[in-house]
């Protein structure tokens, strides 16, 4: 009887068709089955085959249904808050924080994304203080890397320089500390969808006991400011902004809320903007002919540029149209997100389908991204196919940020991010591949034995086999 209900859950009307799997695992093996990074994940395509572009399954113990129509995949976005709510999954909702940005909904959300926008959001980034440390960060960054012999392995480097640069922004913590709370995010992003038994040895676990370090690490970080008094000739920032906040007598904000957004922050800042570099630099690598119309480009800014010692500014930030495309063919290429989940609020009928209440949907960007309906030849890195087309919204075939109300709060920050580094990288020095790793789909993006580089200086001669 068991068995039964569990392959045939209840429901009023008629369910997407699909498989649960085995009780308990249900599908999660399949979908967690290693798949190269060019092609659409083999979990999703056979289903697509086998059952349409709406089908259930179940994976970490959760009922679930995966949307596979732009369509659809629009429809929920545009629900937010009223149909479905943003729900990762149980793993998602213990590691991210019971009180995350990723768990509130309606009127806390927005207060939550606001506060977020009020550090990383546009406005903040046009002001300049936060552009000068990018451009600083990047810039020590490289160097050091061209001074230990010019070799090293990209994902885990330029991870540790946005981490450094996110919590020195979010948090003024450096050196030693900043290092050390690096390595409590460990595991992070294979923990979010995984089975919530905190046994040692798994993910979950190691995720957990990261999260309870990093915690502590940003606690102490809040209770130290709140015993010195900040000069006023110093400016506030995100750390000064918080405790403010949560000093006024009418505040929604509450400590427990307040670390749970700082250190939620901190992950989606480096793990993916370090894999969407990583990625850019494996394709430019494939792609010279991409590369030295990025590199013109950059160098047609630096020869505008009226102080050379200047760092970039916002302004030539936005006139770089090419890094733009290169930008967004990156990550419609790496699909960082591979899932993007919503919990059904009350049942809801789709395509003639009832979805029932408490189910989990995904809506899958890898699929839509990969779709040769909506991009010519798309597995083909292929910047100049963005010629033309409005370069910083999403739009239904374009959901590597997501949409709707819970679009990416960092999304600028990450392409100003990759900008940056491009600009640094292709105008003051060279580099090749030494070394390239498999990278995979778990679904979640690996880097297996990395992607290695020898940079060095712009100008001198370092190897006949200069790619670029
Ligand atoms: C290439 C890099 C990035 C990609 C592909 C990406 C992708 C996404 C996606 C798809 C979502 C929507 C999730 C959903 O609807 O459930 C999202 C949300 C979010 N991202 Fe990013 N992200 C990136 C970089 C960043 C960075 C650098 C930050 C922070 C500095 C950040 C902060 C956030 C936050 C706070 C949310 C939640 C927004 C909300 O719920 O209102 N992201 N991101």
């Amino acid at each position: 009887q068991w068995i039964y209900r569990w392959r045939n859950p209840r429901c009023n009307g008629v369910l997407p068709p699909g498989s649960m799997g085995f009780p308990i695992i249900g599908e999660s093996m399949q979908f967690f089955s290693s798949q190269p990074l060019d092609g659409v994940p083999s979990f999703i395509q056979k289903r697509v085959e086998r059952y349409g572009s709406l089908f259930r399954t179940s994976v970490v113990g959760q009922p679930m249904v995966v949307s596979t129509d732009a369509e659809i995949n629009h429809y929920i976005f545009q629900q937010e808050g009223k149909l479905f709510q943003c729900w990762y999954t149980e793993s998602a909702r213990q590691i991210t924080g019971k009180q995350g940005i990723m768990v509130q909904s309606g009127v806390m959300h927005k207060y939550l994304r606001n506060l977020a926008l009020s550090l990383i959001g546009p406005e903040k980034l046009k002001d300049g203080r936060l552009l000068h440390e990018m451009n600083e960060i990047t810039r020590n960054h490289l160097h050091m890397w061209n001074g230990c012999g010019g070799e090293v392995e990209v994902k885990e480097a330029i991870a540790t320089m946005v981490f450094q640069l996110a919590a020195k922004v979010l948090l003024c913590c450096t050196g030693e500390m900043a290092l050390k709370l690096r390595r409590d995010y460990k595991d992070f992003f294979n923990g979010l969808i995984s089975f919530p038994f905190n046994i040692p040895g798994t993910t979950f676990h190691s995720a957990l006991k990261g999260r309870r370090n990093a915690l502590k690490v940003i606690k102490d970080t809040f209770n130290k400011r709140r015993s010195t008094k900040k000069s006023h000739d110093q400016e506030a920032d995100f750390l000064d902004c918080l405790l403010e906040e949560l000093d006024k007598k009418e505040t929604p904000l509450t400590e427990d809320i307040a670390l749970d957004l700082v250190f939620l922050l901190l992950f989606a800042a480096f793990e993916t903007s370090s894999s969407a570099i990583t990625l850019a630099l494996k394709f430019l690598n494939h792609h010279p002919e991409a590369l030295k119309e990025l590199r013109e480009e950059h160098e047609r800014i630096l020869s505008n540029r009226q102080n050379q010692e200047m760092g970039l500014t916002w302004r030539e930030y936005k006139s770089m149209t090419f890094t733009h495309m290169v930008i967004n063919e990156t990550v419609r290429l790496g699909n960082i997100v591979p899932g993007i989940f919503r919990k059904v609020m009350q049942d809801v009928k789709i395509k003639g389908y009832t979805i029932p209440a408490g189910w989990t949907l995904m809506v899958c960007p890898p699929f839509i991204h990969l779709d040769s309906d909506k991009y010519e030849d798309p597995f083909e890195f292929n910047p100049w196919r963005w010629k033309g087309q409005d370069l910083h919204t999403g739009s239904k075939k374009f959901m590597a940020f997501g949409g709707g109300s819970r679009l990416c709060a960092g999304a600028d920050f990450a392409k100003l991010q990759m900008a940056i580094f491009l600009h640094h990288l292709v105008t003051n020095y060279r580099w090749k591949v030494v070394k390239e790793g498999n990278i995979i789909r778990q679904p979640g993006l690996k880097f297996e034995k990395g992607f290695h580089i020898r940079i060095w200086d712009n100008g001198m001669d370092e190897a006949t086999d200069i790619i670029a």
